[in-house]
């Protein structure tokens, strides 16, 4: 089942680098034996994407870490979809926890992003995942159903959307998901597509875990059969990021 889907890695840079370390990384990606079965996207600063995407092999593509619902107008601070494809990017990250968390972002906006995105011919990494006290109260489920059905109703093609499940208590945290949890809620949202959207659907795309993925837990978590990939943080911005990339041979 897992092999109909490609396995996937996005690296989050977040708002870290600058060109020289930038130079560095865009260096051992270039360079790295990537395995070409995996498809590898990484997301750096807004003001690096074109940086960036001059310099990465055409092979790896390149995401926004957020952009705006609308095409143009008076919204001070953002970048809209139009705005990245008119610079080559492809991707954009929506929904990101700290997107939702930091800055307050609801369901219903993400949705409307998600929307906007996809017509504008951007595809998406859509993030869902539950904060600790949510899981602790048993609402997993009830938090990534929700923020899924909001998603849901903004995609028209499920096949430019790739889910990323990132429980918030693993972010950055040094604490993983294991294996086994990671399986069991991405097995939930296959269900819960299955349900909602279609079978062909939940068959087809592909669900990253993300929150602490290091070179020495990816293993395990590739190996489950609904673990499509990857959306890496902090272990992105270092060379061994390759061996994430390659998790799944
Ligand atoms: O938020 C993440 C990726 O989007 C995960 O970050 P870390 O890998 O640093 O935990």
């Amino acid at each position: 089942m897992a092999s109909e889907r490609k396995f996937f890695v996005g690296g989050n840079w977040k708002m870290n680098g600058n060109k020289e370390s930038i130079d560095g990384i865009v260096k051992f990606l270039n360079e790295g034996g990537l395995n070409p079965n995996t498809e590898v996207v990484v997301a750096p600063s807004p003001i690096y994407l074109p940086y960036v995407r001059g310099k990465l092999n055409s092979q790896i593509g390149v995401a926004a870490q957020n952009c705006y619902k609308v095409e143009k107008g008076a919204f001070t601070g953002e970048i809209s979809p139009a705005m990245l494809k008119d610079n080559g990017i492809d991707w954009a990250i929506l929904g990101h926890s700290e997107r939702r968390h930091v800055f307050g972002e609801s369901d219903e906006l993400i949705a409307a992003k998600v929307s906007h995105a996809l017509s504008c011919g951007i595809k998406v990494i859509a993030c869902i995942g539950e904060k600790l006290d949510e899981r602790e109260a048993g609402k997993t489920e009830e938090v990534v159903f929700r923020q899924t059905k909001a998603i849901k109703e903004a995609v028209s093609d499920w096949s430019k959307v790739v889910l990323a499940y990132e429980p918030v208590w693993a972010i950055g945290t040094g604490k993983t998901a294991t294996p086994d949890q990671a399986q069991e809620v991405h097995a939930s949202l296959r269900k819960y597509l299955t349900d909602n959207v279609s079978a062909d659907v939940a068959k087809s795309v592909r669900i990253l875990y993300g929150g602490s993925v290091t070179p020495k837990n990816c293993k395990e978590l590739a190996g489950k059969p609904d673990v499509d990939g990857f959306l890496v943080g902090g272990a992105s911005l270092k060379p061994d990021f390759c061996e994430i990339i390659n998790a799944r041979s």
